[in-house]
C-alpha cells in the first residue's frame, strides 16, 4: 500500500513549470489612435462636449498608443445606440454580446498557442481563463472548452473581473497547477472586451475619457507545463518563482463594478505614482526570498503596459536602460491595454525578439498590476530553445 507522502510526491513534477507556446488575437476592427477623439464623440453623439474632447485628444497624443483594435465597431454600436448613454439598462444586451465574443476571441488565439505547442487540445488538463467582460455562468471558460474540442474532465478555473492583474494571477495558478500535477498541460486564456463598459462622455466621469483613451480588446493564450516531452515541446520562459503583493489602503485607486448600464470602471490618477512607490520594494522582496541579487539592468522585463505613464515611472524608478521596456512600449503602441491579456503579448513579444536574434537577457521578470491594488510578480528564465513561429 503507498503512503500519502508516497502518492504526493508522485504528483510533483520533477522540473519547474515553463511557458510552453503562446497565442494572440484580437478583432478585426482597427482604431487609430490619431482619429479616435473624432471617432468617439461623433459615434456617441456628444460633440457638444467639447472641453471632454479637447481631453480626449491629449490623453490620445501623449499615450504612446497608435492602434488599438475594438469588436465594438460603429456597425455594432450603430445596432446598439443606447450604449453610448451608461444611464440605460444594456448590461444584459452588453452580457449577451461578451458571452459569444469573448470565448470566441479566446479560441483564435489558444488555436494559435495550441497550434505552436504541438499537441493536440484534447491533451490540455486545465484551464485558467482570464476576463473583466461576463457576467453569467457557466462562463466563457466552458464555451471555450467546447470550441477548442477540450476533454470533459478538463480542470476550469475561471478568474472574473481580476483586471489587468489577471494575466499575472492565471499564469501564476498554472504554474502551481504543473507543478502539482505531473503531466499536466495548463491552458492559460485572457480575454477582454472592452464593449462590457464602453459609453459615451459624461461631466465629472473622467474614468471614462481615461478608460476610452487607452483601452483595447484582445486575447492572450499561453501553454504552461513541466518537464517538456522531447522533440515535441519546446519551453519558452521557464517560470522560476511568484509572488503576489497588495499595495495597503488602495482598494478604492483602482475598481469596476457591474451595474445596470454597464461595467463602472474607475482607476485614479494617483496609479503611475502609488505603482512607482511600491514596485522596487516588491522586486527586492521577490528576489530576496530566493536568494538572488539581481540588477534590474541585467534582466528583461515584461512590464504591464497600463499606460505610457506606468512605464515612464518604472523606467526611471529602477534606471532601466531605454531598450529595457521595449517589448512593452511597442505593444502599447500597437493594442493599447488589453488588461489582462497585455502581459501575454509582451511575453510574446519578448521570445519573438528573442527568435530574431535580438539579446534578451536570461533571467527576467513579468509584472501586472489591478484592483487592490495588486501587483502580481514572476521571475522568468529564458529557456535556450527558442524558435520563430
Ligand atoms: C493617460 C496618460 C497617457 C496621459 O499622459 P500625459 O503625459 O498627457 O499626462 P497627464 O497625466 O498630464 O494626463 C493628461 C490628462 O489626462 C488626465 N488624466 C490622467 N490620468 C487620469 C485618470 N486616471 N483619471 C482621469 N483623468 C486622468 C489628466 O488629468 C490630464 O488632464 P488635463 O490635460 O485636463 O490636465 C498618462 O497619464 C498615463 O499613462 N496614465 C496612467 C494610466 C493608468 O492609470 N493606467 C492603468 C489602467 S488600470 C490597469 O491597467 C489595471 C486594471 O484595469 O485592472
Amino acid at each position: 500500500m503507498a503512503t500519502v507522502q508516497q502518492i504526493r510526491h508522485a504528483q510533483r513534477s520533477d522540473g519547474p513549470a515553463a511557458v510552453l507556446a503562446i497565442g494572440t488575437a484580437n478583432p478585426a476592427s482597427c482604431m487609430l489612435q490619431n482619429d479616435y477623439a473624432d471617432y468617439y464623440f461623433r459615434v456617441t453623439n456628444s460633440e457638444h462636449h467639447a472641453d471632454l474632447k479637447d481631453k480626449l485628444k491629449r490623453i490620445c497624443k501623449n499615450s504612446g498608443i497608435e492602434r488599438r483594435y475594438v469588436h465594438l465597431d460603429e456597425e455594432l454600436l450603430g445596432a446598439h445606440p443606447d450604449f453610448s448613454d451608461r444611464a440605460l439598462p444594456t448590461l444584459d444586451a452588453r452580457i449577451d454580446m461578451a458571452s459569444a465574443a469573448v470565448p470566441e476571441l479566446a479560441a483564435s488565439a489558444a488555436a494559435r498557442a495550441i497550434a505552436e505547442w504541438g499537441r493536440p487540445a484534447a491533451d490540455v488538463t486545465h484551464l485558467v481563463f482570464s476576463t473583466y467582460s461576463g457576467g453569467k455562468a457557466p462562463s466563457a471558460d466552458l464555451r471555450l472548452a467546447s470550441l477548442l474540442g477540450l476533454r470533459p474532465t478538463v480542470s476550469r478555473t475561471i478568474l472574473s473581473l481580476n483586471g489587468c492583474s489577471g494575466g499575472g494571477r492565471a499564469l501564476q495558478l498554472a504554474k502551481e497547477l504543473a507543478e502539482n500535477n505531473r503531466g499536466a498541460r495548463v491552458l492559460v486564456a485572457c480575454s477582454e472586451l472592452t464593449l462590457i463598459g464602453f459609453y459615451g462622455p459624461q461631466e465629472g466621469r473622467l474614468d471614462t475619457i481615461l478608460g476610452n483613451g487607452i483601452f483595447g480588446d484582445g486575447a492572450g493564450a499561453v501553454i504552461v507545463g513541466a518537464d517538456p516531452v522531447d522533440c515535441i515541446e519546446r519551453p519558452l520562459f521557464e517560470m522560476a518563482f511568484a509572488t503576489q503583493t497588495t499595495i495597503p489602503e488602495t482598494e478604492n485607486e483602482i475598481t469596476t463594478r457591474l451595474m445596470k448600464g454597464g461595467l463602472d470602471f474607475h482607476v485614479s490618477i494617483r496609479v503611475p505614482k502609488l505603482l512607482k512607490s511600491n514596485i522596487e520594494r516588491c522586486l527586492i522582496d521577490t528576489f530576496k526570498s530566493i536568494g538572488i541579487s539581481a540588477e534590474w539592468n541585467d534582466l528583461f522585463w515584461a512590464i504591464h503596459p497600463g499606460g505610457r505613464a506606468i512605464l515612464d515611472h518604472v523606467e526611471q524608478l529602477l534606471g532601466l536602460g531605454v531598450e529595457k521596456l521595449a517589448a512593452s512600449r511597442r505593444v502599447l503602441r500597437e493594442y493599447g491595454n488589453m488588461s489582462a491579456a497585455t502581459v501575454i503579448f509582451v511575453l510574446d513579444e519578448l521570445r519573438r525578439r528573442r527568435a530574431r536574434g535580438e539579446e534578451v537577457a536570461e533571467w527576467g521578470v513579468m509584472m501586472a498590476f489591478g484592483p487592490g491594488i495588486t501587483i502580481e510578480t514572476m521571475v522568468l528564465h529564458a529557456a535556450g530553445s527558442l524558435k520563430e513561429n
